[in-house]
């Protein structure tokens, strides 16, 4: 039976845009009861506005509570994308690794530092309470470039969507970082902690984190590898290559850790990809 209730055409838009953008029904009712609406009342007006049976409703809140996509690890030995043979080095199942050879080539990891070199202040990292901080942990400098800023980095973030299955607006903006000898950053998580004050601020745009992409612009004289002290494995820095890791649902294999660099500089660029879409792409 349809619902008799006259829905507000602001109201009908937000449902369909909300649910479009990957929400779940039962975030949408969630959010509807929030604001005050009747629990009866809003399963009557969603199920009008996505023309779908009531019962329907009830089989999505059963679904599992998460919605968001994940990505496809990249299977070894090699693939072509974009024009390239990116190669495999190294395939681990826990946490989800992949060393990955010539994803960019030398002229590509030149352009991007010199992009980056004058935009660069100390890196920060995200707080409990999901601000942007200063953090003794990390001590490199970097900056970041927004979604598909130039056509190289526009045309990377393509190469990364296509590697890993996923599309490029779910990515945060490509971000730089410097390290200089002694710097470093420490064995950390790229997820967010579901028990941190500040997991629904950073979450609230594009969910949780599922995977990185951490890109190699340059090859440090010594050091300066990263390190997955969980499982022994420390990744070398080497011009073009780059590591992959995924960690679905929080994995605590996926402990990471810049090694300090010992002589030489160190460049990166790191891709985080969320679940669910995390901005506009750029036309
Ligand atoms: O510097 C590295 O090797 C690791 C960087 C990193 O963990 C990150 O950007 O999240
Ligand atoms: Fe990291």
């Amino acid at each position: 039976m349809k619902s008799q209730i006259p829905i507000r055409p602001e109201l009908r838009e937000w449902i369909l845009t909300t649910t479009r953008d990957g929400h779940s029904v039962e975030t949408v009712l969630k959010m509807m009861q929030d604001n005050g609406y009747d629990p009866r009342q809003s399963r009557s007006i969603v199920a009008t506005v996505l023309n779908m049976p009531i019962s329907a409703l009830d089989a999505h809140a059963q679904a599992p509570k998460n919605q968001g996509r994940r990505t496809q690890h990249p299977e070894p030995p090699q693939m072509m994308i974009d024009s390239r043979t990116v190669h495999v080095g190294l395939s681990m199942e826990s946490p989800a690794l992949r060393v990955l050879n010539d994803f960019l080539s030398a002229e590509e990891c030149d352009t991007l530092i010199e992009q980056a070199r004058p935009r660069l202040q100390r890196a920060k990292t995200v707080d409990s309470a999901g601000k942007q901080q200063i953090d003794a942990r990390r001590t490199s400098e970097g900056m970041f470039f927004t979604l598909g800023e130039t056509p190289l980095i526009k045309r990377i973030e393509q190469r990364i969507a296509t590697m890993l299955g996923i599309p490029a607006d779910h990515g945060e903006g490509l971000q730089i970082l410097h390290y200089l000898p002694g710097q470093q950053y420490e064995p950390h998580y790229d997820w967010f902690n579901p028990e941190q004050p500040g997991f629904a601020a950073v979450t609230a745009k594009g969910g949780q984190r599922i995977a990185s992409l951490v890109m190699y612009l340059n090859t440090p004289e010594a050091g300066g590898g990263t390190a997955f002290p969980e499982v022994g494995v420390t990744v070398t820095a080497l011009c073009g290559s780059a590591v992959y890791f995924a960690y679905d649902t929080g994995d605590t294999a996926s402990l990471h850790a810049g090694l300090p660099v010992q002589k030489g500089e160190k460049w990166i660029a790191t891709k985080w990809l969320r679940e669910l879409p995390f901005q506009k792409a750029s036309r």
